[in-house]
């Protein structure tokens, strides 16, 4: 039995992680997590999540409830997740980490608390998604290098970050296959006299409107054709039961940093 705690428990992701943990078999609900003066502090996770009553209290400190579980479950904000890993190396708990808008220097601290526990670090958590970064590794190599490469994503109207993690991550896995560094490749956005498109450019577009779950997707486009790579996530349960997975993926693992091609054997 994994022992799971789910941080941001009140959350989007939160509520629908505490869902899938309910309709899951091998796993259990030990604890969540919300952020300090939230009004569900004391409040039943199960209720809040809309599941029934799990006789789990939400709370706002981990180190009261570091013996109720073995694996947090951390979708919320940066400047949390750097506190949850901190608060797990201390009591040496493994980690699953979906929060994004994540510096580089803070993912690089996260994978370097894989010396002394579990972490699973990853933008998108859905088997689909993290199938799609390899045909977009296929797509790069074979037509890449003539291609004009454009990324569109779309989200819901209340996502705090862009561009998201997923598209970000896409980005990253064409450059490198085209050897390119994304930090000096990438057009977030175009307006006013741009000129021709540079073709060593890497292009991206953010949509933010209505209730939009997640969708993403990578063009290649050349004269003649042009090849569109997509994903489009319909429920938030495509996450969570991958965050899930990984939870429960993890804990036999032991210490070791790690992403969702570890999780699901695309490595
Ligand atoms: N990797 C993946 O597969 C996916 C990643 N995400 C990412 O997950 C993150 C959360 O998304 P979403 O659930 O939509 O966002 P929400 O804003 O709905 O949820 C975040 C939750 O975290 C809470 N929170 C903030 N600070 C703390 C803290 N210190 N301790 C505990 N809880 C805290 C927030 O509380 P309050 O609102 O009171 O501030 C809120 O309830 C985002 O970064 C998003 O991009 C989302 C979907 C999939
Ligand atoms: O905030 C969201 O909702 C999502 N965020 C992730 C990201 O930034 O890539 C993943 C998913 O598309 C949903």
């Amino acid at each position: 039995m994994t022992r799971i705690a789910v941080a941001g428990a009140a959350g989007r992701m939160g509520k629908t992680i505490i869902e899938v943990i309910h309709e899951t078999a091998g796993v259990e609900l030990g604890a969540a997590i919300e952020v300090q003066g939230s009004s569900l502090i004391g409040a039943d996770a199960g209720e809040a999540a809309g599941v029934g009553k799990l006789g789990v209290a939400i709370s706002d400190d981990i180190a009261r409830v570091a013996a109720d579980f073995d694996v947090l479950i951390d979708f919320t904000v940066p400047q949390a997740t750097m506190k949850n890993i901190d608060k797990c190396r201390e009591h040496g708990k493994a980690i699953v980490i979906g929060t994004t808008g994540l510096s580089d220097g803070e993912k690089q601290t996260i994978r370097e608390a894989g010396a002394s526990i579990g972490v699973v670090l990853a933008p998108n958590m859905s088997a689909g998604v993290n199938l799609t970064f390899k045909l977009l590794e296929m797509a790069a190599r074979a037509v890449g290098e003539d291609a004009d490469i454009e990324i569109i994503e779309a989200h819901h109207r209340e996502k705090k970050d862009a561009p998201s993690g997923t598209s970000l991550r896409m980005g990253e896995i064409v450059a490198e296959q085209l050897g390119r560094d994304l930090k000096e490749c990438a057009i977030y956005g175009r307006e006013g006299i741009t000129g021709p498109r540079d073709k060593n450019t890497i292009g991206f577009e953010t949509i933010r409107a209505g209730d939009i779950v997640g969708e993403h997707t990578v063009m290649f486009a050349l004269n003649g054709e042009r090849i569109e790579i997509s994903h489009k996530a319909s429920s938030r349960k495509t996450f969570a039961s991958g965050a899930v997975r990984a939870a429960q993926w993890v804990q036999s693992r032991g210490a070791g940093a790690f992403d969702m091609q570890d999780v699901l054997g695309l490595r």
